[in-house]
């Protein structure tokens, strides 16, 4: 599988996040994706859970690889969720397959 597309994102002050409820299931990924991301910079909290269930907590500290497999974005949403705390930079690269909506 080809990775194409690299985003890069910062969460800076303790309010920015990804919001729930949402997962990379952009078709242009194709079917079933795996996707891979590299937390540089500040920790912060990574939450998963399926799609009726309850979140399960991981910390994302500098340097660390999350890596979802394929099928995780059909059952799961994921989110860094906001915090009152102020936190500095943070960068996370995310690796996504790029077929063009090919599977
Ligand atoms: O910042 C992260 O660790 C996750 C980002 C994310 O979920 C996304 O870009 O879709
Ligand atoms: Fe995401």
């Amino acid at each position: 599988m080809k990775v194409s597309c690299t985003v890069l994102k910062t969460n800076g002050v303790g309010d920015n996040s990804v919001e729930f409820n949402h997962a990379d299931d952009e078709p242009s990924m194709g079917y079933e994706p795996a996707i891979a991301s590299v937390s540089l910079g500040s920790c912060r909290k990574f939450q998963i859970k399926s799609r009726n269930g309850k979140a399960t907590d991981f910390w994302l500290e500098h340097g660390s690889l999350l890596v979802m497999h394929p099928g995780c974005q059909s059952t799961h949403l994921h989110q860094v969720p906001k915090t009152n705390k102020v936190v500095s930079t943070r960068i996370n690269l995310t690796f996504r397959p790029h077929t063009g909506g090919r599977r």
